[in-house]
């Protein structure tokens, strides 16, 4: 696997999360093979590859979802701020609250468009109703929501649309503050014009938070992310940004599959 980055690239960022030598099992099943990687701080990673490759499976153990399933397993380090996620004596409440994930479904709790924020923030802080609202502000706000909501806040979040049960999801994840977002093929359920509007989004979202994005809009991929990773059948084939991946893939699958010869 190649992700040497050029000198200058390389020490003009900052890990956020460490991905290193991570293998995760479905009972027998090695799902993922040794694979190493770095989540550059405020930067997007797009995670790409053919179905099955194991990009949701990477995903979704940076926040520990396989905890929820018995038979799963990870062995390696997943390494958030030099602390080891995978760690079986972390907090998963704390995690969860420093790395927020959206799923590909909007998934909007049956509540109000309010409280579908507020809930998330009551989890983990006691907050004054006055601050509160702020928080329920800004949050709709930085998801370019409060526009269309601020005078429904108390009518239900799944009365929204597609593209807007989105982007509350979106704002429900930052409101908690997280410093890292994932985000599970966020836009594949949506219509080009809300799947605009959540790129946007991403390209704003990413001056404050660390951003990896499961797509397989390889369009997509090189218009929102600042590095993208190849996976293939569980590995890692290759890393690098987005641009040299896309114009100069120093793997020949990697340059099959974004030109579209398979997958
Ligand atoms: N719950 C599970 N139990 C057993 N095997 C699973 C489970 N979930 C995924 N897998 C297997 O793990 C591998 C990786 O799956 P994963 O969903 O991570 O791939 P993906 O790249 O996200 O695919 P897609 O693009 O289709 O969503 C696949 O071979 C899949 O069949």
């Amino acid at each position: 696997m190649k992700t040497e980055l050029s000198d200058p690239v390389a020490e003009a960022l900052r890990e956020k999360v460490s991905v290193r030598n991570l293998n995760f099992f479905y009972g027998d099943y090695r799902a993922l093979k040794d694979i190493s990687l770095p989540l550059y701080d405020r930067k997007v990673t797009a995670f790409i590859g053919p179905s099955g490759c194991g990009k949701s499976t990477l995903l979704r153990i940076l926040n520990r979802m396989y905890d929820l399933y018995p038979g799963q397993r990870a062995e390696g380090e997943v390494l958030l701020d030099g602390e080891n996620i995978l760690d079986p004596k972390a907090d998963l409440n704390l995690l969860r609250a420093r790395i927020g994930m959206v799923f590909q479904k909007p998934t909007p709790f049956p509540m109000s468009i309010y409280d579908n924020i507020a809930f998330g923030i009551r989890l983990y802080e006691k907050v004054p109703k006055s601050e509160m609202n702020d928080r329920v502000e800004d949050a709709l706000k930085r998801t370019a929501l409060w526009d269309e909501v601020k005078d429904k806040l108390q009518s239900s979040g799944l009365g929204l649309s597609g593209g807007q049960q989105q982007r509350l999801c979106i704002a429900r994840s930052i409101a908690v503050r997280p410093s890292v977002l994932l985000l599970d093929e966020p836009t594949s359920a949506l219509d080009p014009i809300s799947t605009a509007k959540i790129e946007e989004l991403i390209y704003q979202l990413k001056v404050d938070y660390t951003i990896a994005i499961v797509t397989h809009n390889m369009q997509q991929a090189a218009r929102a992310a600042d590095f993208s990773a190849f996976m293939y059948l569980g590995e890692l084939v290759e890393f690098g940004t987005t641009d040299q991946v896309f114009t100069h893939p120093r793997e020949q699958r990697t340059e099959d599959y974004i030109t579209g010869r398979f997958g």
